[in-house]
């Protein structure tokens, strides 16, 4: 097992990102939202920067950038609105798990260590996408990011988990592909590791200082 795991009794997973490649799925419902409101797609290479703050804030994000300022409440919820209509519908066709993942996640349930998911994507599209991978039953806990009042890099929702599973932060790793998942885990006195490929805005996950980093979850173990 790699070193960050030594005395750790609990890890918790971002999704987007860190376990899945989301962004051609998710492109494809911001660009029909968009097309639903006369706005020309902004594609995946761009949407692939917005996301890690949640299905809003991506949709405002694509809003802005599609009309050059900040859209008006109404046109955000109507897009909004559209955009989980359209994602719900095809969430998990063209999405697919990153190298290593399975693996580690088999590893890790067999070595009795707790599983919990913590994402700032919507409750609801959690199951049906890890079903679609047979990774539902690998978690003892999902966290949307409207499960808790507060999002990562609040972190009141892997402070949740730790306490959902009785384990101490401490004893507690955060795996994330963003800030906001580094961010988090060291609000809540857990252990961080870092994976490189996923989504950060555009910039290097490291600049965030994780205590750990690997290229392939399938390291971890
Ligand atoms: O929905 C998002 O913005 C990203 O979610 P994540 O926290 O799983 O990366
Ligand atoms: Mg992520």
């Amino acid at each position: 097992m790699h070193s960050v795991l030594s005395g750790i009794h609990l890890v918790t997973f971002d999704l987007d990102g860190t376990l899945i490649d989301s962004v051609p799925d998710l492109a494809v419902a911001v660009d029909r939202a968009l097309d639903d409101q006369g706005l020309s797609p902004r594609g995946e290479s761009r949407v692939h920067d917005w996301v890690g703050n949640g299905s809003r804030k991506l949709l405002e994000r694509a809003l802005r950038d599609a009309l050059g300022e900040a859209p008006s409440v109404a046109l955000h919820d109507a897009a909004h609105e559209a955009f989980l209509h359209y994602y719900a519908q095809a969430p998990n066709v063209r999405t697919r798990l990153h190298p290593g993942v399975r693996e580690a996640l088999d590893a890790l349930r067999e070595r009795g260590m707790a599983l919990a998911l913590v994402t700032n994507k919507p409750h609801a599209f959690i199951a049906p996408i890890l079903d679609g991978f047979g990774l539902f039953d690998h978690f003892g806990l999902c966290l949307g990011g409207d499960s808790l009042p507060q999002g990562k890099p609040d972190p009141a929702p892997l402070l949740y988990a730790a306490a959902h599973f009785g384990v101490a932060p401490r004893e507690s790793l955060m795996v994330g592909d963003s800030r906001h998942d580094i961010e988090a885990g060291r609000r809540a006195g857990f252990r961080t590791l870092a994976v490189p490929y996923g989504y950060n805005h555009g910039e290097p996950v490291a600049s965030s200082c994780p205590d750990a980093m690997v290229e392939s979850l399938a390291e971890l173990v």
